[in-house]
């Protein structure tokens, strides 16, 4: 899964380390602690434990007899992601314990106050999102380097392995990062129509595939979501409760990346209070910031369409209309995956994740509109 770019110098504007970036995982945080520094003990015990406290409905109990920890003896990145994922799984287990019938409406201070904390140091919303569930939230399980989750809710080997595989997914992804970002960026400010060309034929080389496994949805959302139609109260944090979209990997940053890179743009014409564009450019608040910040910094460079159009050149069209296919296609893929196992009713998924959109209107809508970024002969 190595790039294939050798030992060329990149020019300095193009440094992936500036977004948070890693050579060799990409958005992933590598090596994510395990533990945390022994003060935070009472979080570890807990988060260890949630799918058996869950079931055994001893969570919300547990929660309420833990300390208040202050937040001031986390040091560093790899600490701060370690606590807000802990964090935000126990949450989910606090407010999912008794089901969607059970929810409740104030997360108690004790969970809330660090939770939000942790939340404003990194810049993420207090919330279990894509950054929790999979970029910091994997380890090697031995010496043979299987993967395996850090922490985990009820679900199972399913739940395990969509985390798995997504995180497969997300390191598959390094290499067209640093193609598409690094290689043929730098091919345009130079002009050098060889290396963008080459670069683009790499870039549509699908990555070796993983296929998707089984899936229990479950409700992960505090907004748009009638098991919690006010949202949630952060007890000592704020009086008036809050509402946040669930975990998603419409929040990972490879997609919004390529798009940005081959200038699709979402329909504005679906549902008009939150269409595809709204919904996906929403997700990108769920992003660490500076992962947003690589997604703005491709979006401000020069554009990739304009310069294969404006060359005239028929070889860097059809590269870059296999690209496009590229892109298009593991959406296609995607949305067969979601069609297979998503069981329950479109309506009810509904208002569990994509705050209003149809799932699967969104889904095909934003697979076409990739299609339409084509160039056409
Ligand atoms: C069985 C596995 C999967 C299911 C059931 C599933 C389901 C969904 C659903 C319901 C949405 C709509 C948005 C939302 O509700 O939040 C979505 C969007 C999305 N999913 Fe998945 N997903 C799966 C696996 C994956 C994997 C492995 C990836 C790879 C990173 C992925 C990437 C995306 C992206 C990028 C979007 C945003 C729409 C787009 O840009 O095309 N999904 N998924």
């Amino acid at each position: 899964m190595e790039g294939g770019e050798g030992t060329e110098e990149t020019p300095l504007p193009l440094v992936l380390t500036r977004f948070q970036l890693s050579e060799e995982y990409g958005f992933l945080l590598p090596d994510p602690l395990t533990e945390l520094p022994e003060p935070y003990g009472p979080w570890m015990e807990i988060a260890h434990d949630l799918p058996q406290l869950i079931a055994s409905h001893q969570l919300r109990s547990q929660v309420h007899q833990m300390p208040q920890l202050s937040t001031q003896h986390l040091r560093g990145r790899e600490e701060l992601h370690l606590a807000h994922l802990v964090l935000s799984f126990i949450t989910m287990g606090y407010l999912w314990q008794e089901g969607e019938e059970g929810t409740v409406k104030v997360l108690p201070q004790n969970l809330a106050v660090p939770f939000w904390e942790v939340s404003q140091a990194l810049g993420l919303p207090p919330i279990l999102s894509h950054t929790d569930f999979v970029l910091a939230n994997w380890r090697r399980k031995n010496p043979n380097r299987n993967l395996d989750t850090i922490i985990s809710l009820p679900g199972g080997e399913s739940l395990r392995g969509f985390i798995l595989v997504t995180l497969l997914v997300e390191k598959a992804a390094v290499p067209g990062i640093k193609v598409g970002y690094r290689r043929a960026i730098c091919a345009i400010l130079q002009l050098d129509e060889e290396t963008l060309h080459k670069a683009l034929q790499e870039l549509a080389e699908p990555p070796r595939g993983h296929s998707l496994p089984d899936f229990h949805v479950f409700p992960l959302s505090w907004k748009d979501n009638p098991a919690m139609p006010d949202g949630l109260i952060y007890e000592g944090v704020s009086d008036e409760p809050m509402a946040y979209s669930g975990g998603s990997a419409a929040q990972s940053t490879i997609l919004h990346a390529f798009d940005e890179l081959l200038g699709i743009r979402h329909s504005e014409e679906m549902v008009p209070a939150d269409h595809a564009t709204a919904f996906l450019h929403r997700m990108r608040d769920y992003m660490p910031p500076p992962h947003r910040a690589f997604v703005e910094e491709i979006h401000r460079a020069p554009s990739l369409k304009q310069h294969v159009l404006s060359s005239g050149d028929a070889r860097l069209c059809t590269a870059f209309n296999r690209c496009i296919s590229a892109l298009a296609e593991f959406r296609s893929y995607h949305i067969t995956i979601v069609t297979k196992y998503i069981t329950v009713p479109p309506s009810a998924l509904e208002a569990k994740g994509t705050g209003g959109s149809h799932i699967f209107s969104f889904l095909k809508s934003v697979r076409d509109t990739t299609r339409e970024g084509m160039i056409s002969a």
